[in-house]
């Protein structure tokens, strides 16, 4: 796919540079790529991006506070944009850190691209970390919000799952390399937020960057596909203004001679080989849904799929390709369902990418969304406090220079709330209505009678009625330190095969990862199977009856004959009885002949003719059920006539 890539600010800017860098390097050249921002060491810091595609907008003044939408030219931008070769481009992809301040100019940008582009608009958005504080998240949530409107998807990017992750590799690489030479050869500052975001950002570019050169080729290091993916099909299953995430995981295959002679030499090799393939491509899978995926997500919430599968054409199972294709299909919400491999010579990793869009469920965005709230109502909070101390302060004040005047402060001072009573009082609705039986009852108390007094008495009632409805009103505040309690996005790490969503999101639609995931060795089973399902032996040979599920099972018994009964009173037919109808008696049972068992269709459910057989005694022999005739002796209901002359089949 051909896109035009844009980098907004410091995070956007840095992920174009490395989504440069893998277009370069992978010599498809499918990218043309700016870079925007009001920073100018953000850009002079960009390892590969060419200059001229690095576009800077100075702040007027260092100290001024103005407005990004001020600052940055829109009008410049398009030109700039339009210098670009974008005549075969399929999309424009805007890359953007949320809750960062250069972000509030991508809607003046993409209404502007609009204008002059057909193509479809996405959005790489990078959602901020925890520890940034509620601020950034609040106003990241704001960003999402307005992107989702705009673009025609926003592909998702958790730093703070991602940071998470890498923080407990950096954790466990130092925990293995106590020695001294290996603390020497540790990369120094591996953990400070520049090396980490260059860790974050090289991934986004293998993730991202695989996925937009699907479909393009080139003479060099490409093979010719199996199932081809264009360009088209990605955009189609990216295209529905909804949330998407990418999954990718990739293996080293195995290298080295005697591992090549091995598997030249014999056949067993081959076929072991074959299907290590295959289990290879469906653990990869599960890794790239589960493990390594952009923003964890509900894959059953997703409404659309693509998997794309990468490497040297010999290593892609095209087994395990559809054992996946089949999971994922069944998995999501939607039926939109695409995929294609994209085979590369000249590499010795195997790879798989899964997109799902159309997302509802991301318990990320959801957190975001509910530290937005909490930081609303804590600013709320915090400006309201603020007006009481100023209005305490004024207060006193004037009470001090009252006091010097000798007027007395009562009777002048209004007898309303604070403004933190006031905005408590007017939320619950108290303000405005004024004329209350109640407050009526109080003015006409005796004694009170002028505005003054009514004032006062108001004050005296309000009060604790504020007090009330402020107790009120915390229990419908989100609980503070609960909201951190459901960081479900932290709970995935490295070592976890399954993201972390909250409980209720797998819980209500009973996901469960062992179950819908297929398992590694399933293909190993499947191989096995053959196209056309073999008649067991038995049935053939009348052994194995098949009931169907509303038919009573009959009691192995019933055809032994070793459950016959002869009722009390009744006779036991001679054997010469049975011969007489030509029955071949086996031992002392009866059994119906392999015949009249293919007479009747293996079908139970079926009445066919009945066999002379069936009632040899002329309906002097009973099966007796012992189980049936006890209830009957209990007083319960007797079931209906059995059409089988007396012969109770027993399920
Ligand atoms: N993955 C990744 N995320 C980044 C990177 N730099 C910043 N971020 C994230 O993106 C958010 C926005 O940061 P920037 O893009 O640098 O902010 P800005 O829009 O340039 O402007 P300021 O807010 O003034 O810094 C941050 O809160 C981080 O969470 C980066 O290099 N890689």
């Amino acid at each position: 796919m051909r896109v035009l890539t844009i980098g907004l600010g410091g995070a956007g800017s840095r992920i174009v540079d490395n989504l440069y860098d893998h277009d370069r390097r992978s010599r498809i050249c499918c990218m043309n790529a700016v870079a925007i921002d009001i920073d100018p060491n953000s850009l002079l810091q960009l390892r590969y991006l060419p200059d001229p595609a690095r576009i800077f907008f100075p702040r007027v003044d260092i100290a001024d506070h103005a407005e990004v939408t001020d600052v940055i030219d829109i009008e410049e931008v398009m030109t700039r944009l339009q210098s670009l070769d974008t005549m075969e481009i399929d999309a424009i992809l805007l890359c953007c850190g949320l809750g960062g301040s250069v972000i509030d100019i991508a809607p003046p940008i993409i209404e502007e691209i609009r204008k002059s582009y057909v193509e479809p608009i996405f959005a790489l958005a990078i959602l901020p970390c925890l520890e940034e504080g509620k601020r950034v998240s609040a106003k990241a949530a704001d960003d999402l919000d307005v992107l989702q409107g705009l673009a025609d998807a926003v592909i998702l990017f958790d730093n703070e799952t991602w940071s998470q992750k890498i923080r407990a590799a950096i954790a466990a690489a130092e925990a293995e390399n106590t020695g001294v030479m290996s603390q020497l050869r540790q990369t120094p500052g591996a953990s400070d937020p520049r090396s980490q975001y260059n860790m974050l950002n090289e991934r986004i570019a293998r993730q991202i960057g695989l996925l937009l050169r699907a479909g393009e080729f080139n003479e060099f290091g490409l093979d010719v596909a199996e199932i081809v993916l264009d360009a088209g099909e990605v955009l189609n299953t990216l295209k529905g203004n909804g949330f998407v995430a990418v999954g990718y995981a990739a293996e080293r295959l195995p290298t080295g001679w005697l591992n090549f002679l091995h598997r030249r030499q014999s056949l067993k090799y081959f076929i072991e080989g074959s299907q290590e393939k295959a289990a290879r491509i469906i653990s990869l899978a599960k890794k790239a849904v589960y493990d390594e995926v952009s923003v964890p997500c509900d894959l059953t919430s997703a409404d659309k799929a693509l998997v794309l599968i990468a490497g040297p054409s010999a290593e892609l199972s095209m087994k395990g390709f559809q054992t996946v294709r089949k999971w994922i299909d069944r998995s999501i919400a939607g039926l939109e369902m695409r995929s294609g491999d994209y085979p590369v010579k000249n590499t010795s990793f195997v790879g798989i990418i899964i997109v799902l869009s159309g997302l509802s469920n991301i318990p990320r965005v959801e957190e975001l969304r509910d530290i937005r709230t909490e930081y609303r109502l804590e600013c709320e909070e915090e400006r309201l406090r603020a007006e009481e101390e100023a209005r305490l302060h004024d207060e006193e004040a004037a009470g001090v220079s009252g006091a010097g005047a000798g007027v007395p402060e009562e009777d002048d001072a209004p007898g309303f709330a604070s403004p933190i009573e006031s905005a408590f009082l007017e939320e619950s609705g108290y303000m405005k209505e004024p004329s209350t039986p109640e407050r009526d009852e109080m003015i006409m108390l005796p004694g009170s009678g002028g505005s003054g007094p009514k004032r006062r008495d108001d004050t005296i009632d309000m009060l604790p009625r504020a007090g009330k409805q402020q107790d009120d009103g915390a229990v419908i505040l989100p609980p503070k330190q609960g909201g951190r309690e459901i960081d479900l996005t932290g709970s995935a790490s490295v070592t976890s095969s399954v993201p972390a969503p909250k409980n209720s999101t797998f819980g209500l639609k009973g996901i469960s990862i062992d179950k819908a995931a297929p398992k590694d060795d399933a293909i190993t089973y499947s191989a096995s199977l053959k196209p056309v399902q073999r008649p067991k032996d038995g049935s053939l040979a009348g052994d194995t009856v098949m009931l169907d599920s509303g038919t009573q099972r009959p009691k192995d018994g019933v055809f032994t004959g070793d459950k016959v009964a002869l009722d009390r009173g009744m006779q036991r037919p001679s054997d010469a009885l049975f011969e007489e109808f030509g029955l071949r008696m086996r031992g002392t049972a009866p059994t119906p002949k392999d015949a009249q068992m293919d007479q009747t269709g293996r079908g139970f459910g079926r009445p066919g003719p009945r066999p002379k057989e069936v009632d040899p005694s002329r309906g002097r022999l009973e099966v007796i059920d012992a189980a049936a005739r006890q209830k009957s002796k209990d007083g319960e209901k007797k079931p209906d006539d059995d059409p089988d002359d007396g012969i109770t089949w027993i399920r």
